[in-house]
């Protein structure tokens, strides 16, 4: 596939190294306005860096936008015109409706929403996708490239602004569990490096038995809580301090900011 990333920050450059480790690419472009950060790419076969949008649009299929909300529009309509029957429009941008990329570049293009995590970088994202009426003709190729590079799921457009704040912005809550988890860890006595270890290969198994069980978190806690032991203490002392709570609320704010973000751009 010839896929062009067009804005390699912190997300394109993740979708990137994916794509490169995976072998997912026959030729790869990767556009920033200032490539000298990401100049060592181009020592991999076929990946070409580069700041002109145009060079990169003209010679590839697959369009993959990853630059910051404000920043679209304009690329969208310096490169308008470049754009042929085979070129595949993917945005990753949050809360940028499909129907604002069509009132640029058309509603004659296949234009699909897919919204990936960082994990994408080592193959592991969960990425949400939709598309237009007639970007439905595409997106098996987007599950394709989403699909090797973790797991995908088609959901409605409406759903996206709930995919964002889920899968992309849930990998930093995830971090930050993984953080405490390990302050927790060293507090009890493990080095800081073992206290990590402990946290990020518990966090794995943790969602390795849900994925192969596929049980409900309640059952698989159903199965560490001795009575009258210390996981339940544990957990008690936790929900009485809001854990579950405070997960849910800050998800819901993260979801209304992005509100706030689709406002900026009108
Ligand atoms: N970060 C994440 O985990 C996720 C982000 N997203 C979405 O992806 C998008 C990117 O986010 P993120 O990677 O964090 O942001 P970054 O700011 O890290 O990346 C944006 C990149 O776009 C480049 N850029 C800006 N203008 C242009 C231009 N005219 N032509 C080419 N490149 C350009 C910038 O580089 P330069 O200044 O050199 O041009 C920069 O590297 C956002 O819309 C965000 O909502 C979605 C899911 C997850
Ligand atoms: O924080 C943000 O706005 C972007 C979207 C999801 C992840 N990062």
């Amino acid at each position: 596939m010839k896929i062009a990333i067009i804005g390699t920050g912190n997300l394109g450059l993740a979708i990137a190294k994916g794509l490169i480790t995976n072998n997912a690419i026959t030729t790869l472009y990767m556009t920033r306005r200032n490539p000298a950060t990401i100049e060592s790419y181009a020592e991999y076969k076929n990946v070409f860096v580069t700041s002109d949008n145009l060079e990169a649009v003209q010679k590839s299929d697959i369009l993959i936008f990853a630059v910051q909300p404000a920043q679209l529009a304009k690329i969208l309509h310096d490169i308008k015109d470049e754009l042929t029957d085979k070129h595949v429009l993917i945005s990753t941008i949050t809360g940028y409706a499909i129907s604002q990329i069509e009132a640029i570049v058309g509603t004659d293009q296949f234009i699909i929403r897919a919204m990936p995590n960082t994990a994408i970088a080592v193959g592991a994202s969960m990425t949400c996708l939709a598309s237009n009426e007639k970007g439905m003709k595409r997106i098996k190729v987007a599950e394709a490239i989403f699909n090797r590079l973790g797991n995908s799921l088609i959901i409605p457009e409406n759903q996206m602004q709930a995919a964002t704040v889920v899968c992309a912005s849930g990998i930093a809550f995830w971090m930050r569990l993984i953080r405490a988890t390990t302050q927790a860890a060293i507090q009890l006595g493990f080095d800081a490096h073992e206290a990590q270890e402990l946290a990020m290969h518990t966090c794995n198994g943790a969602s390795k038995l849900l994925i192969e069980s596929g049980n409900h978190p309640e059952e698989e806690i159903d199965r560490v809580t001795t009575p009258k032991g210390c996981t339940i203490e544990g957990l008690n002392e936790m929900e009485h301090k809001g854990l579950s709570s405070s997960l849910i609320q800050g998800m819901v704010a993260s979801f209304n900011k992005i509100n706030v973000i689709k406002t900026d751009q009108k």
